[in-house]
């Protein structure tokens, strides 16, 4: 595992993008995985500023809510195609996002899955981390071989995800998510933390024992992880985990 530790979210964002960019232009038609949620918005906004061709790229979203209208402004299909599609330059064509609004929930699950596996699997999978310890949107007690599947949300991440809609009943109480198990297969994962918010979790995640109820302690498992933080989130980060300082 790589730590590497900025002063702040936009530089984080940097040296993040940078990793991705050099992926990129080493192989133009890399499958990524790519994160919704606040802490990889500087990401994208920096990749864009690389101004290269990234029409041949591939990408897999994380997860998606179920249940909500197709178009509604806060579905992840929607924030994905704003934030990273349309932004990097992407072809639509080759972004993928769970369906949340099939007919049947799971079977699209299985079914994204396997779309997965027959792209060849993930390149880079770009991650956040949850108050909880959830990543995408495999909540606290998720097995850490499970696959993509239809989840019930934590109270928790509902209140958390409530800024991004009118009333906090609105936010959906199901999701289709990557499995921790699934998540695992990529060949390198890039998770992206940032604000003393994220502190406590950081360090049980990286520095606490690998156990379901912290979803995101899997990462100790994984041979190609590289962590890129912003001061705040890795404050409490402790040896031996080496840290490099980085001024993007
Ligand atoms: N499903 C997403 C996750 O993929 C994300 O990593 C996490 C943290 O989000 P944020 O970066 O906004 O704190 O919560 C969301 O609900």
């Amino acid at each position: 595992m790589e730590i590497f530790v900025s002063p702040d979210a936009a530089a984080a964002g940097a040296v993040a993008a940078g990793i991705l960019a050099a992926v990129i232009r080493r192989k133009p038609d890399a499958v990524l995985g790519v994160a919704t949620g606040g802490s990889p918005l500087p990401v994208y906004r920096a990749l864009a500023g690389h101004e290269m061709d990234m029409s041949g790229v591939r990408a897999f979203a994380l997860d998606e809510y179920v249940g909500l209208p197709a178009g509604h402004p806060q579905s992840y299909a929607a924030v994905v195609a704003h934030e990273i599609t349309e932004r990097l330059g992407l072809d639509p064509a080759k972004v993928a996002v769970p369906d949340g609004a099939a007919a049947d929930p799971e079977q699209a699950a299985r079914e994204y899955d396997a779309a997965i596996g027959a792209a060849g699997g993930i390149d880079v999978q770009i991650l956040g981390i949850g108050h909880n310890g959830h990543l995408a949107f495999n909540e606290p007690g998720s097995d850490l071989d499970s696959r993509t599947r239809v989840e019930v949300l934590a109270a928790r991440t509902r209140q958390a995800n409530a800024r991004y809609f009118s009333s906090p009943d609105d936010v959906p109480e199901r999701c289709i998510t990557q499995g921790l198990g699934t998540i695992m297969e990529a060949r390198q994962l890039l998770l992206v933390v940032a604000g003393a918010d994220k502190a406590a979790v950081l360090h049980e995640a990286l520095n606490g024992p690998v156990t379901s109820q912290c979803p995101a302690s899997v990462l100790q498992l994984h041979p190609h992880v590289t962590v890129v933080a912003d001061a705040a989130a890795a404050s409490l980060l402790s040896a031996p985990i080496p840290v490099t300082s980085v001024v993007a």
